[in-house]
């Protein structure tokens, strides 16, 4: 037994944020998590004297009880800046106003686990700030925000810090379009509605909170930014690249998720079109991302795969990415679930546990 004490702050309880609190709860480890702070958009968990909450698997019910007023992000940096033992934030939101106080949590010493995507994929001077690596700079651990739980940029990091040279990545990098795709344009004909399929994946917890997040392509153009600022590319934000969008032209400018979700189906006829050529050619339709660190390019968009390619046999919520480098000349292929509260949390929470051993 080590008898090291963490502080543990948990910013959002939605499907990410309710496993992670599962998780953590549950967890057995010489190290104690000690949770000081559960924060969700209106009420929170707050103790004020840093003692553990005394929470348990009824965290739920007690959260919703709680009567503290939420935190302004300010007012939380405070409270953590005071915090006795050394502090981890786990943002589970996709809140770019809480994203956009990283450097300032990081500069105050405090270390950060989330897979929010919005600050790391951000402009790059954002990146830089939070990166600078000050020697009293909190860490900052952000696995889960490219392939959930799929260790992709602890990879990264680790053998570009052996100083290997990343070449290229490619792959299915959205559980949520991987879904969709492998379930509409398969190698067996079928009569599947893209819009049908979009409102599953939104059941099955895979989408961002606003699924035209996902249909627009920012989504995987944010993980793609992140793996290519990882290998080294300067990319100046996700909109600097060519990015292909899934919403349709007049759906544009709705407001609400519901109503876009709504109108979605008169717009099936597009995707089907594309699908059903792809077919005569005996291919799929697959949702890819792009990085060539020595063409420096980086591209988001559909293509089509031969029936015989190993994406098109893809089943479920896989993300596969490939990634080849100076000394894995044949690619380093990692697949797995991509999205899906279970594996997002576990990454995260693995992120926790790093953190901890190195504070
Ligand atoms: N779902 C998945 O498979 C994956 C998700 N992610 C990332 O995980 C994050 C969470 O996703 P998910 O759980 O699906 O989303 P949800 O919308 O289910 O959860 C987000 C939660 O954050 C809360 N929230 C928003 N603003 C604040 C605030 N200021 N203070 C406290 N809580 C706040 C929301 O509350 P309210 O609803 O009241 O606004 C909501 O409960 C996102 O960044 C997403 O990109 C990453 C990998 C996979
Ligand atoms: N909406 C995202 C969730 C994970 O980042 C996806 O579908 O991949
Ligand atoms: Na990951």
């Amino acid at each position: 037994m080590s008898g090291k004490i963490v502080n543990v702050a948990v910013v959002g309880a939605g499907v990410v944020g309710s496993s992670f609190m599962n998780q953590i709860i549950a967890m057995k480890s010489p190290i104690t998590y000690s949770l000081i702070y559960v924060g969700e958009a209106e009420n929170s968990l707050i103790s004020k004297d840093y003692s553990p909450l005394k929470l348990d698997a009824n965290w739920k019910d007690t959260l919703a009880k709680a009567s503290d007023k939420t935190l302004t992000l300010p007012e939380l940096i405070e409270f953590l800046k005071k915090s006795p033992k050394p502090t981890i934030l786990v943002d589970n939101t996709s809140s770019a106003y809480i994203s956009g106080f990283y450097p300032k949590i990081v500069e105050a010493g405090i270390s950060i686990a989330t897979p929010n995507k919005k600050a790391f994929s951000s402009d790059l001077a954002t990146w830089k700030e939070i990166f600078a690596g000050r020697p009293t700079d909190g860490l900052v651990y952000h696995e889960a925000t490219v392939g959930a739980g799929l260790p992709i940029l602890s990879f990264l990091r680790e053998i570009i810090q052996t100083g290997d040279e990343v070449e290229k990545i490619e792959g299915i990098f959205s559980g949520t379009l991987s879904y969709i795709f492998n379930e509409f344009s398969t190698i067996q004909p079928n009569d599947v509605k893209f819009s049908d399929i979009v409102k599953v994946a939104k059941e099955l917890g895979y989408t961002e909170p606003d699924p035209r997040d996902d249909l627009n392509g920012l989504d995987v153009a944010r993980k793609v930014t992140i793996v290519a600022r990882i290998s080294g590319l300067q990319v100046e934000n996700p909109q600097s690249f060519p990015v292909q969008s899934l919403i349709p032209k007049p759906l544009e400018s709705i407001e609400s998720a519901a109503e876009f979700l709504e109108k979605l189906p008169e717009y099936d006829a597009d995707l089907t079109k594309l699908k059903e050529e792809a077919a005569k050619e005996k291919k799929v339709l697959r949702f890819i991302g792009k990085v060539d660190v020595k063409t420096n390019t980086v591209s988001v968009g559909i293509e089509k795969y031969d029936y015989s390619h190993p994406f098109a046999a893809l089943k479920g919520s896989d993300n596969v990415i490939s990634i080849k480098t100076k000394r894995y000349t044949n690619p380093v292929v990692i697949q797995g679930a991509g999205a899906g509260a279970d594996v997002t949390a576990a990454g995260i929470l693995g992120d926790v546990i790093k953190i901890a051993q190195r504070l």
